[in-house]
């Protein structure tokens, strides 16, 4: 019989899971957050923009894939959102001790110790969900024995700093040059650029990048509160002036809505699955996406010249806002998915088309 450590999820209101440990046995504190999608551990453990958080999956059976081999392709991981894991702990029902899949190289428990990553199982995560959803996402630790920590708030940090690359590189040898804002940003958005014809300049959060030669600017996702990226908001006012395309996803929504002179808010739970609605302003087309945020823009105050582009059709927050004359869009989902659906990709075709319009209009 396989001995398993005891371990417990505490919430900031007192709350107590017990449960049994898979992970690395290193006491961690957090936000406590959860996602409903089926499948995409790999992908979600290594989106950056869930640094800070201790994620609860409503799923129940994780790990029974395993984790795929490490295999890169142009410098990015084939399989994964980024060169590491950026959850502080992960938090479910059933493990599956047994694995099986084509490119599994390890288990999930494997992966989680090798980066000190606590994974705790056997918990009633309905029961846990049901909480987060009346209260709303609350601060959370996971402890083993009768070693106990703080509590710990991230989003009273600049997890973007944290999260971003800290120097400027180049992908791709494309005829379009994109300035790729790194707030955290997902493998695929970059896979996506990449397979669009692109050289993509990927620099720091805060990196002045109005002296770069480029056609058009790309804000990546990330972790934490958008109004903690003030550097990243000045610098996108900066080129706002010139009618260069910009896109941007999740934060990146944020982030250009707050350029831009809006506000953003606090959801109460957020939206963290593959399922989630969204109609396209002006249309009657509603699209399933892929999200993973916790704070979104309020419409209300997008200023003028600007207007709503895509609407959640659950709870009508922001999904996405667009300039009225110049080629500015963003939106609060994932265009890129992975993991998710891939309905909404053809947004990367419209920045691209965004930026060839550009290039025809400066050389007429
Ligand atoms: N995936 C993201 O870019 C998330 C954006 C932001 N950190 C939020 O939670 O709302």
């Amino acid at each position: 019989m396989l001995q398993v450590k005891q371990a417990k999820l505490t919430l900031e209101d007192g709350t107590v899971f017990e449960g049994k440990s898979f992970g690395s046995e290193k006491p961690v504190a957090g936000e406590v957050v959860f996602y409903t999608a089926m499948t995409g551990y790999p992908e979600s453990l290594t989106d950056p923009s869930y640094t800070g958080q201790i994620l609860v999956s409503t799923y129940p059976m994780i790990g029974n894939y395993g984790v795929p081999f490490s295999e890169t392709d142009e410098g990015i991981h084939k399989f994964f959102e980024s060169n590491k894991l950026h959850i502080s702990g992960l938090v479910i029902s059933d493990y599956s001790f047994k694995f099986s899949h084509w490119n599994a190289e390890k288990s999930l428990a494997a992966w989680l110790k090798e980066f000190d990553i606590p994974g705790i199982f056997d918990i009633d995560t309905r029961a846990l969900t049901k909480i987060l959803r009346e209260k709303g996402s609350m601060l959370g630790k996971i402890e083993f024995g009768n070693e106990t920590i703080d509590f710990y708030d991230p989003n009273k940090e600049n997890l973007v700093a944290r999260a971003s690359c800290s120097q400027r590189e180049v992908y791709g040898n494309g005829e379009h040059r994109v300035v790729l804002i790194d707030c955290g940003v997902k493998n695929n958005i970059i896979r996506c650029l990449l397979k669009r014809g692109t050289t993509v300049i990927r620099v720091p959060w805060d990196y002045d990048f109005s002296t770069e030669d480029y056609d058009g600017v790309f804000i990546s996702n990330g972790p934490g509160d958008p109004a903690m990226c003030n550097e990243t908001v000045r610098n996108i006012k900066k080129i706002m002036d010139a009618d260069k395309p910009v896109m941007g996803i999740c934060l990146g929504n944020q982030l250009l809505a707050r350029a831009a002179g809006a506000n953003t808010y606090k959801l109460k739970y957020g939206h963290r699955s593959h399922n989630q609605p969204v109609l396209l302003q002006g249309t009657d087309k509603c699209y399933i996406t892929s999200q993973n945020h916790g704070y979104a823009v309020a419409t209300e105050t997008l200023p003028d010249g600007w207007e709503p582009m895509f609407t959640n059709v659950n709870d009508n927050t922001n999904e996405g806002i667009r300039h009225k004359t110049k080629p500015f869009f963003s939106t609060q989902f994932h265009p890129e998915a992975s993991s998710g659906p891939t309905d909404t990709e053809f947004l990367f075709d419209d920045f691209i088309q965004n930026i060839k319009n550009y290039k025809k209009s400066v050389n007429a």
